[in-house]
């Protein structure tokens, strides 16, 4: 197991682009499964994840061709339907969240798929009944091995029909969209996800052809097509990322521009940082973070204790409230953090009560934090990243602390985050891998 070796307590400067969306990507590349045309898409990040499903394509038979170093083209003409009876296929396809998403497209294209529990974050409940719900409507029949492992077919053609969801489950509502692109008929889906990144989806799916109403609403109207072609695509910068640029730079005190953000796609997220306090400023699409030795946490107009918790799009993302809560352990006031959708993401904060922030876990779900206002340094230890977001909170923890602090089992944060020691050397942090 890897692990990152941080001395902290040194400001940071200078400009740093975030990489293509993470979450954007498990989606665009499961949805070249849906045509035999070529598909090109650029801005794709050199993660973890991302490449484990780049090669998960490739064994299912998928050609893929690397045309830059974020640049690739797929061509989906000949799938190996058996590959998915494989234990090679058992173990990739479990060993990531996205994997999740081929099982719309292979179910509206082939009339089948099947899938181990996907991986992921274990960060509480991570229930699978809303995409099946939605594709057993579509006329998907479903068959459960156990509890982790799924098949799902069709007899005959998938078919319309107005639908729901039971939860606006982001890969859910991204399942169910790309199986019933080539559903037979109208489908409505109801309660649907409308984060950027499904947008961004919607519209890909649109230039190979697709007809999809409701882009960027809860409700999209899908009238299915006979097949689809080939397209190009870009990804979205990724807004998680930025997010935690901006707490970085927030937390070590630095002086940080955040290139190329997409600013109109960000939703609540720079509003929320301003929340605590942090001063940010619009550069054309950059977003300017100067060095601020203090930031104080907005209470609400009353003056009580503010909450920041997370909600479905257009809410604030739950992938950023691991970055919100270690950044209001060094602002002046307090702020309750409120988790509302995964029961498990805020137990990392015994790592930062170890390192000397003043947290109180209330419940599974929510956290107080009452700020130092940089009267007291935070200190280096010796910590295990649990999770993805947790991991670069604890990465950000350590960069603002004094003295020494080891993080292990960076694979998680490599999961998501693209080259990061290296990109933060760059702006001046003593990180080193081990
Ligand atoms: C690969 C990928 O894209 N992963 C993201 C995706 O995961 P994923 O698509 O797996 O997450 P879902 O949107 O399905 O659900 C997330 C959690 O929120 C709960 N829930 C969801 C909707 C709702 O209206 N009410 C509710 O309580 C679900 O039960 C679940 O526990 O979306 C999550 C929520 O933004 C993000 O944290 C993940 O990073
Ligand atoms: C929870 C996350 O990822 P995944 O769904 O891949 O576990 C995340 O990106 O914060």
């Amino acid at each position: 197991m890897a692990a990152f070796e941080v001395r902290g307590g040194k400001p940071l400067r200078g400009e740093i682009t975030p990489q293509g969306a993470k979450n954007e990507a498990l989606q665009i590349l499961c949805a070249v499964l849906l045509t035999p045309e070529p598909v090109t898409i650029s801005n794709i990040p050199d993660i973890r994840d991302v490449n484990k499903l780049i090669e998960l394509l490739r064994d299912m038979g998928v050609k893929v061709g690397k045309l830059a170093s974020d640049t690739y083209i797929f061509q989906a003409e000949d799938v190996n339907l058996d590959y998915m009876d494989t234990p090679e296929f058992v173990a990739q396809a479990g060993a990531l969240r996205g994997s999740v998403m081929i099982l719309g497209p292979m179910l509206g294209r082939y009339g089948r798929c099947q899938l181990p529990k996907p991986g992921g974050d274990k960060i509480g409940r991570r229930p699978m009944d809303t995409h099946f719900l939605g594709l057993e409507k579509l006329g998907g029949k479903l068959t459960l091995e156990g509890t982790d492992f799924y098949r799902i077919k069709v007899d005959g053609k998938l078919t319309g029909t107005h639908m729901l969801l039971d939860e606006a489950s982001v890969t859910g509502t991204a399942n169910i969209l790309m199986a019933a692109v080539l559903a037979e008929g109208t489908t409505t889906i109801y309660n649907a996800a409308c984060e950027p990144y499904l947008q961004q989806l919607c519209r890909m799916l649109v230039r190979m052809g697709a007809n999809i109403q409701g882009i960027g609403s809860n409700l999209l109207t899908i009238v299915g097509v006979e097949k689809l072609g080939g397209t190009e695509h870009r990804m979205l910068p990724d807004m998680i990322e930025i997010g935690s640029f901006i707490g970085l730079a927030a937390m070590t005190g630095s002086e940080i521009t955040i290139k190329d953000c997409q600013i109109p796609e960000l939703g609540l997220i720079p509003d929320t940082f301003r929340k605590l306090g942090i001063q940010l400023e619009f550069r054309g699409d950059d977003i300017f973070i100067p060095a601020q030795a203090h930031y104080e946490i907005a209470t609400y107009l009353d003056g009580s204790i503010l909450t920041v918790s997370d909600h479905t799009w257009p809410g604030f993302t739950p992938d950023l409230l691991s970055i919100v809560l270690v950044v209001a352990c060094q602002a002046k006031g307090t702020v309750l953090i409120h988790q509302k959708m995964f029961e498990s993401r805020l137990f990392f904060v015994d790592k930062l009560i170890d390192m000397g922030a003043q947290v109180i876990l209330c419940d599974p779900h929510r956290a107080t934090v009452i700020g130092l206002d940089q009267r007291t340094r935070l200190r280096g230890i010796t910590m295990t990243s649990p999770d993805i977001r947790a991991g670069v909170a604890l990465l950000i923890a350590a960069l603002s602390a004094e003295g020494k602090s080891t993080i292990e089992n960076v694979e998680q944060i490599d999961r998501g985050y693209q080259n990061i020691d290296t990109r933060l050397q760059a702006l001046g942090a003593d990180i080193r891998r081990l």
